[in-house]
């Protein structure tokens, strides 16, 4: 995980309108009649009040990558455009196009860090189907976390392209915009970042806090019951502090602090690291049932365990180069 300082002028104070005020957010009780069909028929029960987080000038790139993305979706017609697709995943139907057709396309990436010699990263090329979990492992210090957050558009490729849906052209520099917008990633360790003082806090970190639009505000409220419910965590009180949750629970609602963001394409560095046995199986059982859902790609070493859900696998050398390897793994 690497942190950096925020820009000067943080993200936050250079938003005034997005951090300001308070967003009520109707309970299920209260305010039904607000609800599309695919709401109302949740079982989730938690009632949702959002109290919002003043801002600090926060330190992780991760926040910043949170704060960036959502206020940019809250900001465009994206997020009402996708009001539906939440609704169905809160109802647990498969909202896009089927699986087998590619999600993702690595085209040829390369990377060297600006102001050194040597490639990090030669040219990698692959590709996955939606909702289909590839794994990646290899030696430490061969490069996969540096994958990783390539396609998470937080580095910029030196060459190659990373693709999204249907073929087209795309220039370097709007790939990582598009990136960052459609890919959510859980660096190693997630629980030790997170921020506030209580898991739904931790869910709408960055939201608006006064908006009248009704509209809006049922898609954020979507947004939220369709993670929740997606990583299992709808039995634990929403006002409780995320630290107190078990250690299996916090990855959880790491996992569930990008599905929010309804990203096309979840990375995961080392889901199962530093769990106990129980943990890790929770985790295990998490993810199988988040690839009914979610295209995933999983860095991890714990080959064993993650087998059972790998559709891809590739082995990344030392000095980055990506082989694919046949699956099931021999391990
Ligand atoms: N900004 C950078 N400048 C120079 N070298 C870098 C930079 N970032 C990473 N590296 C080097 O690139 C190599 C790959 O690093 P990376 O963290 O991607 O490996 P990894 O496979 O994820 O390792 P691990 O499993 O230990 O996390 C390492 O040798 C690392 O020191």
């Amino acid at each position: 995980m690497i942190c950096q300082p925020f820009p000067s002028g943080s993200l936050a104070r250079s938003q005034p309108s997005i951090c300001t005020g308070f967003l009520s957010i109707p309970s299920l009780a209260d305010e039904r009649s607000v609800w599309s069909d695919g709401l109302k028929q949740s079982s989730l029960s938690a009632s949702i009040s959002v109290h919002y987080w003043h801002s600090e000038p926060y330190q992780l790139i991760s926040v910043k990558k949170r704060w960036k993305s959502l206020s940019k979706d809250i900001h465009s017609s994206g997020c009402i455009r996708q009001c539906g697709e939440v609704a169905a995943l809160a109802n647990g139907r498969s909202s896009t196009a089927d699986k087998h057709k590619d999600c993702l396309r690595v085209q040829e990436i390369s990377y060297r860090p600006p102001g050194t010699e040597a490639f990090i990263l030669k040219n990698v090329t692959f590709s996955l189907p939606e909702k289909s979990l590839g794994l990646i492992y290899g030696r430490s210090g061969s490069g996969k976390t540096t994958l990783l957050q390539i396609l998470a558009g937080l580095a910029m490729p030196t060459k190659g392209l990373v693709q999204f849906g249907k073929k087209g052209d795309v220039n370097i520099s709007s790939q990582q915009r598009t990136l960052s917008n459609k890919v959510g990633i859980v660096f190693q360790f997630p629980e030790r970042y997170f921020l506030t003082d209580s898991i739904i806090e931790e869910l709408t970190f960055g939201w608006p806090k006064n908006t009248n639009d009704l509209y809006l505000r049922e898609t954020l409220v979507a947004r939220v019951q369709a993670a929740i419910s997606a990583v299992g965590l709808y039995k634990v009180p929403m006002d409780l502090n995320p630290r107190a949750l078990s250690d299996g629970y916090k990855r959880r609602l790491a996992l569930a602090v990008q599905l929010v963001q309804m990203p096309d394409l979840l990375l995961l560095d080392e889901p199962l690291a530093g769990l106990d046995w129980n943990a890790r199986a929770d985790v295990v059982k998490v993810l199988r049932r988040l690839k009914q859902e979610q295209t995933l790609i999983v860095v991890s070493h714990d080959l064993k365990e993650l087998m059972q859900l790998v559709d891809k696998a590739w082995r990344m050398e030392m000095g980055g180069v990506l082989v694919e390897q046949k699956v099931p793994l021999d391990v």
